[in-house]
C-alpha cells in the first residue's frame, strides 16, 4: 500500500463508505492524508462553573440537579438540565435530542463539555457532549481531536478511523524537502508532521506539525508560480490594439467621472495591452472601491478592437449580475458589442447555443462562472480574461488556456487587502496596480455596535430608510450545528421579521441551498426594488451591487472574521445616499467590544486587516482559518505570512543554486511541484 492506493484498501471502507469519501475529493490514501482538519477539539482539564467564561467551550463535572425537561416545539424538542458544582448552578440544554431524558434522568456526577452562550435567562451551556459517569472524560483529557470538514453522510468518526490507519502506513512516503533546507528553518520531518496535524499529543506538537505543513505548501506554491512567469516572460502580445473613440465617448457620457487612480489603472492596462508581452495584471481596490467599471472598460478595448472578451466571476449570482449591467450598458451607450452568459446552471442545450456563438465569434464579451474555460468553450479570438482572485483563478486558468493554444491577456481582480510585500510574493507572476481612493460622491458609511435589546430600535430605522425608498440587508444569525439548520433559520428569521414590519414591505430571503434559478429570481427583484428587505446567510458577501441598499444588519457579527464583516459592509455605501451598517451582537466580552470597535472607528479594509491580526496574535492557529485567501489547504497568508517570507527566500535560494532542481536530493521536490502542477491543471478540466 503506498500514497497512491485508493482508500478501499483501507479496513471498514466498503463500496458506500468510498463513495462518500469521494464525494469529499478523496479516493487515495494521499488525499485522504492531506485532508487536514478544520479544527480541534481541545480536552482541557474540566473547569468550575465560576469559571465558565462565554463564548469559550468548556468541560465541567457537577451533579445533575433537579428534573430534567423536555420543551421545545416539535421540530425543535430541547432537553434540559441543570449542572450544579460548589461555585454555582448552570443552565445546559440539549437539541433534538429528547431520548437523553431516560439517561440524565438517573442523575449522579456527569462530566458536560461544550460551548457557553449568553441566553436571556444567562449563561447556558450549549448541546454539550456527555461522559457519563464523568470518569469517562479522564480517557480524553489533555488531547486534541481532530474535527474535519465533512459533507453530507460522511462523519468525523468514519474520517478519523480511515486516518488512523493510514498514519500507521506513512513510513512508506519518503521526505521531499531538501535536508539542508529542513535544517535551515528548523522545519519537523513530513513523518512526523503528518502525524501530528491529525493526532497531535499535545499543543506543541501540532504547531511543528502545522509549520512544516504551511511551509511546504507555500514553497511549492511559490516554485510553480516561478516556473510559470520564467516560462511566461517570453510570451510576446501577438495582438494589436488601437486606441477607441468609443470609449473615451463612453466615459464622457457616465454619470459620473473615474477616480484618478480608476484613470491610472485604465492607462496602465492599455499600455499592456498594446505593449509588446502578453498583460498579467492584478487590480487591487477596497470594496466599492469601483473596479467593475475598470474591467469593463478592459473588455471593450478588447471587443472594439476586434477580439473576444471574458470575465470570469466567483458565483452564478454574481456572473449574472456582471452580465445584466454590461448588457444594459452597451445599450444605453451605443456600444456595438454582443454579450454572453455562460454559467454551469444552464440547460445543456442553452449552453450549446452559447459554444456555437463564442466559437463562431458572434459573441464578443463573455461573462460566466468556471464553465467559461472547460474543454467545451472554444474561442475565436480570445484576447483578454478578468478573473477574480479566489480560487487562484488566475493561475490555473492561463496553464487551462495555455493547453488550448490561447494566450489572452490577464486581468485579475482582488478587493482583499494584503499588504505589498505579501501580494508581492504571491502574486509574483502579475503586475501590480491598486485602486487606493472610492468615489467621490460617497458619504462614508455610518456604523453602530449594539446588543440585542436595540433589535427593535433598528427594525423601527429599516422601515423609516424602506418608506424612503432605500433597501436593507439582514444577515442572520448563524446557526454552528448544521448547514441544513441555516436554511430553516433563515426561514424562521424572515417569518419573524415580516410579522414586526407588518405588510407593505417586501421581505424575502436568500441561503446557499436554494437552487441557483431560486437565487436569480430573489436577486434580481431585489435588483428592481421589488424585494426592500433581503434576509440572508453570508452567501451575499462577494460582489453583489445594489447601490440603493442603505441598511446592513448584521446579527451575532461577534462570530465574523473583521475581513468578512468588512466585505458585508461593503454591501452598502455603494451609491449617494448615506448608508449605515448595525453590528448586533449578544456578546458581553471585552474582546468582541474590542474587535467589533475596530469596524466602528473604521472603514478602511487595509486597517481593518492589520488590527484584526494584531488582535488575534501570532498564536492563534486552533480552529478555522480566517481567510481561505488563495485557497491554500493550510496556510493563511495573514496569519502566516512569516513562514510565507521564509518559503519565499527558500525558493529563491533554491532556485539560484539549482533553476532546474535537477541535483541531488533536489528530484523529489520537483516530482511533487509537477505532481502539484498537474493537480492544478486537472482541477480546471473537472
Ligand atoms: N468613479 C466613480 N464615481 C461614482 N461611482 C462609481 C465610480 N466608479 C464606480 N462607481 C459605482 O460604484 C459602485 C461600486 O463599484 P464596483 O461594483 O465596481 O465596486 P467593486 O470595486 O467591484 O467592489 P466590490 O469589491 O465590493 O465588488 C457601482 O455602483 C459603480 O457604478
Amino acid at each position: 500500500m503506498n500514497e497512491d492506493s485508493k482508500i478501499s484498501a483501507l479496513k471498514g471502507i466498503g463500496e458506500k463508505t468510498e463513495a462518500l469519501f469521494v464525494k469529499a475529493g478523496i479516493r487515495t490514501i494521499g488525499e485522504l492524508l492531506r485532508y487536514y482538519p478544520r479544527g480541534y477539539d481541545v480536552y482541557d482539564d474540566p473547569v468550575s462553573i465560576g469559571e465558565a467564561v462565554e463564548g469559550r467551550t468548556v468541560a465541567i463535572t457537577g451533579a445533575i440537579y433537579g428534573k430534567v425537561q423536555v420543551g421545545g416545539s416539535r421540530n425543535m424538542q430541547v432537553t434540559t438540565i441543570y449542572l450544579k458544582d460548589i461555585t454555582g448552578t448552570l443552565k445546559v440544554i440539549w437539541f433534538r435530542m429528547p431520548f437523553l431524558r431516560n439517561t440524565l434522568a438517573r442523575g449522579g456526577i456527569i462530566t458536560l463539555r461544550g460551548r457557553i452562550v449568553r441566553r436571556r435567562d444567562g449563561l447556558v451551556m450549549e448541546h454539550p457532549e456527555i461522559f457519563y459517569p464523568s470518569a469517562k472524560y479522564e480517557e480524553k483529557q489533555g488531547t486534541l481531536q481532530p474535527v474535519y470538514p465533512l459533507t453530507a453522510g460522511l462523519t468525523n468518526n468514519a474520517v478519523k478511523k480511515a486516518m488512523l490507519q493510514a498514519v500507521e502506513y506513512l513510513d512508506l512516503k519518503q521526505e521531499f524537502l531538501p535536508e539542508d533546507i529542513r535544517m535551515k528553518y528548523g522545519l519537523a520531518e513530513y513523518n512526523y508532521s503528518v502525524r501530528g496535524i491529525h493526532f497531535p499529543e499535545d499543543k506543541e506538537e501540532f504547531f511543528h506539525a502545522r509549520e512544516r505543513l504551511v511551509f511546504e505548501e507555500f514553497l511549492v506554491f511559490v516554485l510553480s508560480l516561478k516556473n510559470l512567469k520564467s516560462r511566461e516572460d517570453k510570451a510576446k502580445n501577438g495582438f494589436l490594439f488601437r486606441d477607441q473613440e468609443k470609449i473615451d465617448a463612453f466615459l464622457g457620457a457616465l454619470p459620473y467621472e473615474l477616480t484618478n487612480a480608476q484613470k491610472k489603472v485604465w492607462l496602465e492596462m492599455k499600455r499592456d495591452m498594446s505593449g509588446e508581452h502578453i498583460m498579467s495584471r492584478l487590480v487591487q481596490g477596497d470594496v466599492g472601491s469601483g473596479k467593475t467599471i475598470v474591467a469593463l472598460l478592459g473588455l471593450m478595448y478588447a471587443g472594439l478592437n476586434g477580439y473576444q472578451g471574458a470575465m470570469m466571476a466567483p458565483t452564478e449570482v454574481l456572473a449574472k449580475q456582471h452580465y445584466e449591467n454590461i448588457t444594459s450598458m452597451f445599450g444605453q451607450y451605443d456600444i456595438p458589442l454582443k454579450t454572453e452568459l455562460l454559467t454551469g446552471s444552464m440547460t445543456a442545450k442553452e449552453k450549446r447555443e452559447a459554444y456555437e456563438r463564442i466559437a463562431s465569434g458572434e459573441a464578443d464579451i463573455i461573462i460566466g462562472t468556471h464553465a467559461l474555460i472547460q474543454e467545451k468553450a472554444q474561442y475565436r479570438n480570445l484576447a483578454l480574461v478578468v478573473t477574480d482572485e479566489q480560487h487562484r483563478f488566475g493561475v490555473k486558468q492561463r496553464e487551462t488556456l495555455a493547453g488550448k493554444g490561447v494566450m489572452p491577456h490577464i486581468l485579475v481582480m482582488s478587493a482583499t487587502p494584503i499588504p505589498r510585500t505579501l501580494a508581492i510574493i504571491l502574486y509574483g507572476d502579475l503586475d501590480i496596480s491598486v485602486i487606493d481612493e472610492l468615489p467621490k460622491n460617497r458619504l462614508p458609511i455610518k456604523n453602530c455596535v449594539v446588543d440585542t435589546g436595540y433589535r427593535g430600535t433598528a427594525y423601527k430605522f429599516m422601515q423609516k430608510q424602506v418608506a424612503e425608498g432605500r433597501q436593507c440587508y439582514v444577515i442572520c444569525p448563524m446557526v454552528e450545528e448544521s448547514e441544513s439548520m441555516e436554511a430553516e433559520n433563515v426561514i424562521d428569521y424572515t417569518q419573524m421579521l415580516k410579522e414586526s414590519l407588518g405588510n407593505g414591505i417586501h421581505i424575502a430571503y436568500l441561503h446557499g441551498k436554494m437552487k441557483q434559478a431560486e437565487k436569480d429570481i430573489i436577486m434580481e427583484a431585489f435588483g428592481r426594488n421589488e424585494i426592500q428587505i433581503l434576509v440572508s446567510t453570508t452567501v451575499i458577501e462577494v460582489g453583489i451591487d445594489v447601490p440603493n441598499s442603505t441598511v446592513m444588519l448584521i446579527e451575532n457579527a461577534e462570530r465574523f472574521g473583521l475581513a468578512q464583516l468588512h466585505q458585508l459592509r461593503g454591501r452598502v455605501g455603494r451609491g449617494k445616499h448615506q448608508s449605515y451598517c448595525i453590528f448586533m451582537s449578544a456578546s458581553k466580552s471585552k474582546e468582541t467590544k474590542e474587535r467589533l470597535e475596530i469596524l466602528n472607528k473604521s472603514n478602511d479594509g487595509f486597517f481593518i486587516a492589520s488590527e484584526d491580526l494584531r488582535l488575534r496574535g501570532p498564536g492563534d492557529l486552533f480552529g478555522i482559518r480566517q481567510s481561505g485567501l488563495l485557497d491554500f489547504r493550510l496556510g493563511d497568508v495573514f496569519q502566516d505570512s512569516k513562514i510565507l517570507k521564509m518559503a519565499n527566500e527558500a525558493a529563491a535560494e533554491l532556485l539560484e543554486e539549482d533553476p532546474e532542481l535537477i541535483k541531488e536530493g533536489h528530484e523529489k521536490l520537483r516530482d511533487h511541484i509537477n505532481h502539484y502542477m498537474s493537480e492544478i491543471m486537472l482541477e480546471n478540466t473537472l
